[in-house]
């Protein structure tokens, strides 16, 4: 039955809603109006240009009204922009206008005050706040403070009050469905509910229910680098995206979303969280893949993926896995930046740059120009290297401007390309017809040596490849790496290099080389850099990370025991190698041991594969045991998957079936293809996750979550010791509600160990003859 508090709660609700819904409706005309008034200039503006004002050319857009016109629309889409963003807004506040309340008491007041806080702040007429937005400082009451004296930061410094009741509601479609008052942070109870729905396509936005130790990490403002250790499913995603709308909330005029950079571990794992930050009114960070990163900025090569790097390195011997260390480490960065300081000019290795199969620069001339000049950074000197090269261009055009064939060129032109070429320069502006035709020569031979222009531009006359190459000829390696190993490992460079492929380990020492010595490859703008999943990244990738992006606050996020490769450092000395390497001011570590994903059952398991799984503390969320499907031979097993997967779709909107690596993936696609058509086989080029049985490698799983996820032969074939820890870890902490684990043959030494106790799995063992 209704409390008679909850009828006062729900009347509240009504009255809130009902000044929501007339502000949608005013908002709602000034849409419209925004709009018509959008579309006016917008067609006046193509009848001036009879060009698409969005793909208008600039070159032909010079007249200053034209200009005047296209910045009056470019402002009035803004404007039409912010409304409908803001209609956007009150529409999701008019079905769940706030979350939680909080009655607080400040020092010397009689009245105590309650505040309702939401997913955006909304006033009334009178700029009464009635519901205040989750990000306002006042609101980290709501998630950090326990009922009594309470403090919390604004701009003008600690402020005091006393918090005296937090009530959390959850409202959907205007009603209240439940209500509880706690002392907790945020109660348990909401968390059930939220945890126990079934997972949508994208994530959700956990404003609601955010716990004090993510909170922490979200509302951090102070720290240059901060590190977060977090177990399977603590909400280590979640907490980069609240943060990343409360960065935005809180540095309004200094911070725009595409200031800030994610790193994310896939294709797919971008598009699930796209949704997170429009559900809170934000526009989304940038987001990139490694892999995509790095192959842009090599362009021309084809970099090993982190997934193909995986799937080699369970074969290499101990020595390649003690030079791939090395060239992984900080310390290796570092000899780099030292090589290329002191590096002599003599030892700097050019290209020649070529035109129509001819070379065009030599680089012997190249390198008189670079050792002629005085002693200099490296990064200087081939600035001005760069800049004689442009010089030495022009006037190569201005001579070839005035060859025959040019001048046969110039006549064979049509009235139309020759105005092109005239470009915005009027007949009038010169003095003379000789100065008008010598500009159009010039204009035509720039055209033609273009090329040339972008290869000095790009710095290709840099022979980054035989530059790095040199580097590993002379830098001294550690006492586990051999020499032979070193100039096995610097062969096999150059080999690659000539079928236009990089192994991963050496991108990003080789753009480090590449932007010390051409002073080139920084971005100054952007504010934040976040990294999910960083245990997958090497020091030297994440030191790569820092330098591309110098002026960035850093946010990495991981877990050490999920890593593809075994984790070289426990986060401590992680932290330590980082603020060594980044020379940072305010470095923090924040740890996650609470694990919301799963049901109690599936992180109990989950936690008993590792050796120091306790400190992982499950959320008590009650299902079924995982269960253990063991078969002895493979058509016996795919049987068995079959049956457990349709048993499985009755209950979930989505099952994964996870495998260690792409060919088991595609070995059981094609057995499952064969018997129905309702399966995907996931590759790495998909964008988006349908519903359904889905099959796919756990690294294109990684960051992901399923209602039920079956594990593909744990067999102690197929998971043999524990350098398989961290990839059934990984699988197992997939899935949400259900998990089975499926073993074509004797169950993996990681399952069955004294370690696990029985009553964590429901075992299903065919009996053999
Ligand atoms: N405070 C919270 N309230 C509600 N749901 C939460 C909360 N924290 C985490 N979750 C939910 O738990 C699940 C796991 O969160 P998330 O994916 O952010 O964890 P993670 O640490 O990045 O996981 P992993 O490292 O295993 O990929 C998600 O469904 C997320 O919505």
């Amino acid at each position: 039955m209704e409390s008679h508090e909850q009828k006062m709660e729900q009347q509240r609700v009504d009255s809130v809603i009902n000044q929501i819904t007339a502000k949608i409706k005013s908002v709602s005309l000034e849409y419209s109006k925004a709009h018509a008034e959008m579309k006016s200039v917008q067609q006046n503006y193509s009848a001036n240009t009879s060009v698409n004002y969005v793909e208008v050319d600039d070159r032909i857009d010079t007249s200053a009204e034209l200009q005047q016109q296209r910045a009056l629309a470019s402002r009035l889409i803004e404007n039409e922009q912010i409304i409908a963003g803001q209609l956007n807004v009150y529409k999701d506040l008019e079905k769940s206008p706030y979350f939680g309340r909080i009655d607080i008491q400040d020092p010397g007041e009689a009245e105590q005050e309650k505040l309702y806080i939401g997913t955006a702040s909304f006033t009334d007429d009178d700029a009464n706040f009635l519901v205040y937005d989750w990000r306002a400082p006042i609101s980290a009451i709501y998630y950090n403070g326990t009922l009594g004296d309470v403090t919390y930061d604004t701009p003008a410094g600690k402020q005091l009050t006393k918090l005296t009741k937090k009530r959390q509601f959850l409202i959907q479609n205007g009603q209240i469905e439940s209500m509880f008052d706690t002392n907790e942070t945020v109660g348990d109870e909401m968390l059930q509910h939220v945890l126990g729905q079934q997972n949508d396509e994208t994530m959700q936005n956990i404003v609601a229910t955010i716990q004090r130790e993510q909170n922490d990490i979200i509302r951090d403002t102070h720290s240059d680098l901060l590190v977060v250790q977090g177990v399977a499913g603590s909400g280590k995603t979640s907490a980069i995206l609240q943060r990343i709308a409360f960065l935005l909330y809180h540095s309004r005029q200094e911070l725009q979303a595409d200031q800030i950079v994610l790193f994310s571990p896939n294709k797919l794992f971008s598009h699930y969280i796209s949704d997170v930050l429009p559900s809170l009114g934000e526009r989304n960070m940038r987001q990139v893949t490694l892999a995509d990163f790095l192959s842009q900025r090599l362009q021309g090569l084809d970099v090993e993926s982190l997934f193909d790097r995986y799937e080699k390195d369970v074969a290499l011997t101990a020595e390649q896995r003690a030079l791939v260390n090395y060239k992984s480490s900080s310390h290796y960065m570092h000899q780099i930046a030292d090589y290329c300081q002191n590096l002599a000019p003599t030892h700097f290795k050019f290209n020649h740059i070529y035109f129509d199969g001819r070379i065009f620069f030599d680089k012997a001339e190249i390198e008189k120009i670079y050792q002629g000049l005085p002693h200099l950074q490296p990064a200087e000197r081939f600035l001005r290297t760069k800049n004689i090269l442009i010089k030495q261009l022009k006037r190569r055009i201005n001579q070839e401007a005035k060859s025959d064939w040019v001048a046969e060129e110039i006549d064979q032109l049509s009235n139309e390309e020759y105005h092109n070429l005239l470009g915005s320069k009027r007949l009038h502006d010169f003095q003379e017809v000789d100065a008008e035709t010598n500009y159009i020569a010039r204009k035509i031979v720039t055209r033609r040596l273009r090329k040339v222009y972008d290869a000095i531009y790009n710095n290709y006359f840099l022979d980054i490849y035989s530059q790095y190459a040199d580097f590993m000829d002379t830098v001294t390696a550690p006492d586990n790496v051999s020499k032979a190993a070193m100039a096995a490992s610097k062969k096999n460079f150059l080999h690659d290099i000539e079928f236009h492929k990089c192994e991963l380990v050496d991108a990003a020492p080789l753009l480090y080389i590449r932007d010390i010595l051409t002073g080139g490859g920084q971005n100054h703008a952007m504010h934040h850099l976040f990294v999910d999943e960083m245990q997958d990244y090497s020091i030297a990738q994440l030191q790569y990370l820092h330098h591309a992006f110098p002026k960035a606050h850093m946010t990495f996020l991981g877990d050490a025991e999920q890593a593809l490769f075994k984790a070289v450092q426990t986060p401590e000395e992680l932290l330590t190698s980082l603020r060594n390497a980044f020379n940072v001011h305010r470095p923090r570590l924040l740890k996650l041991n609470r694990s919301y994903r799963s049901t109690l059952p599936i992180t109990t398991f989950a936690k008993a594969l590792l050796p120091d799984g306790d400190q992982i503390e499950a959320f008590n969320r009650p299902g079924q045991l995982p269960r253990l499907v063991i078969r002895y031979d493979a058509d016996s097993c795919y049987e068995a998957l079959e049956e457990e997967v349709s048993r499985l779709r009755v209950d979930n909107g989505t099952v994964a079936i996870l495998t260690k690596n792409l060919e088991q993936a595609h070995e059981v696609y094609q057995k499952l293809h064969h018997e129905t058509d309702d399966v995907t086989l996931m590759t790495d080029a998909d964008l988006s996750l349908p519903k359904g049985t889905l099959v796919m490698p756990i690294y294109l799983a990684k960051g992901l979550e399923f209602d039920a996820v079956v594990a593909w032969n744990v067999s102690a074939a197929n998971f043999p010791d524990q350098r398989f820890t961290g990839t059934l870890y990984t699988i197992a902490t997939r899935a949400m509600h259900q998990l089975v684990l499926m073993s074509l043959g004797p169950v993996s030494p990681l399952i069955a160990s004294d370690k696990m106790p029985k009553s964590v799995l429901q075992i299903e063992h065919e009996l053999t003859n």
